[in-house]
């Protein structure tokens, strides 16, 4: 899936002004913003609800301007508004999705058999979906858009609202779905998200993408890596610290800190000091930007 040049605008505000995206097939790529950036935008225009001003779009190969209903047919879609309907049961909604898709009934039932399975929701599959948890009607939501077999999926922000545990359950399907063959745009607005699931990410800002590679290349774009060494006591501290001056030194824990990254050349080189200073570290931590960092450097903007 890729996109070239994509323009949008609203009432002559520009929302989208000139985006280009490569997600390859079995991949994920993360659209990270902060809010009014432009991601849901992004994602209508992708999906056929909205038509871009200027750009190109292929999904699967199709472009969605001369043939939107293969696009349609070849996507899954999941919202900030789940498409759930809480006086059907699980197993309802499933197959109302199978009707929708023109699946015989016992291949329809079969499906929706499956889907609850998978995702633990064969308990529950036969209660109303408003009985259902937050946690248990995103699943829903995710299952129903698995029903057609969808070979490219936008998740909209899949996660927000849900506790950790249940974050962790979505992130493993996410990824399962993944190791299947399934491309996959996630938009979100946790970083640890984007860190955890995406093989490239792309960070949106006033229109444009302002950054886009592997979580690790963005981070290592933003300076802030320290390395921090722990010792065993004041005199092993006191000659580190002359060894290594100028260092921040912490002498309730013991600890310095140094600037650096986690290149093993550095690793090499600073341990090579020690030895010659004759110094003993207990241990070495290596702390490297996060995402945080990388979208504050970038947007100016706190993440969430
Ligand atoms: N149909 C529309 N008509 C007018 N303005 C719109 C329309 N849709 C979106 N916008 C505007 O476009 C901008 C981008 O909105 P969009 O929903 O794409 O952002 P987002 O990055 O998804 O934000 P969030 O993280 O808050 O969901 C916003 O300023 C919004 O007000």
């Amino acid at each position: 899936m890729w996109t070239r040049g994509l323009r949008k605008s609203f009432g002559g505000v520009v929302v989208l002004n000139g985006i280009d995206l490569t997600v390859p097939r079995g991949t994920i790529l993360a659209l990270l913003g902060p809010n009014g950036a432009g991601k849901t935008t992004a994602v209508h225009l992708l999906t056929t609800y909205l038509r871009p001003d200027a750009g190109e779009i292929r999904i699967g190969g199709q472009d969605p301007a001369k043939n939107p209903q293969a696009v349609r047919r070849a996507i899954g879609v999941t919202g900030q508004f789940s498409a759930v309907d809480g006086y059907l049961t699980g197993r309802e909604n499933l197959m109302l999705m199978a009707d929708l898709h023109l699946l015989r009934k016992t291949a329809g039932c079969r499906r929706a058999q499956e889907l609850l399975d998978r995702f633990e929701l064969t308990e529950a599959g036969d209660k109303p979906a408003s009985t259902y948890s937050g946690g248990m009607k995103r699943k829903l939501d995710l299952a129903m858009t698995l029903v057609g077999n969808p070979k490219v999926i936008f998740l909209d922000e899949p996660t927000t609202g849900l506790d950790p545990r249940s974050r962790r359950t979505m992130w493993d399907i996410i990824r399962g779905l993944v190791a299947e063959g399934t491309t996959i745009l996630l938009t979100t607005q946790y970083l640890d998200e984007a860190d955890q699931l995406a093989h490239r990410v792309a960070v949106l800002d006033g229109g444009r993408i302002v950054a886009e590679g592997t979580p690790t290349e963005l981070k290592a774009r933003i300076p802030g890596g320290h390395i921090e060494l722990a010792f065993a006591g004041r005199a092993e501290l006191d000659a580190a610290a002359t060894a290594f001056a100028p260092a921040g030194r912490d002498d309730d824990a013991l600890t310095l800190q140094l600037a650096g990254d986690d290149r093993v050349a550095t690793l090499r080189a600073l341990l090579r000091r020690l030895d010659d200073a004759g110094v003993e570290a207990e241990s070495l931590t290596v702390h490297t930007p996060d995402l945080d960092d990388v979208f504050f450097a970038l947007t100016g903007k706190k993440g969430a």
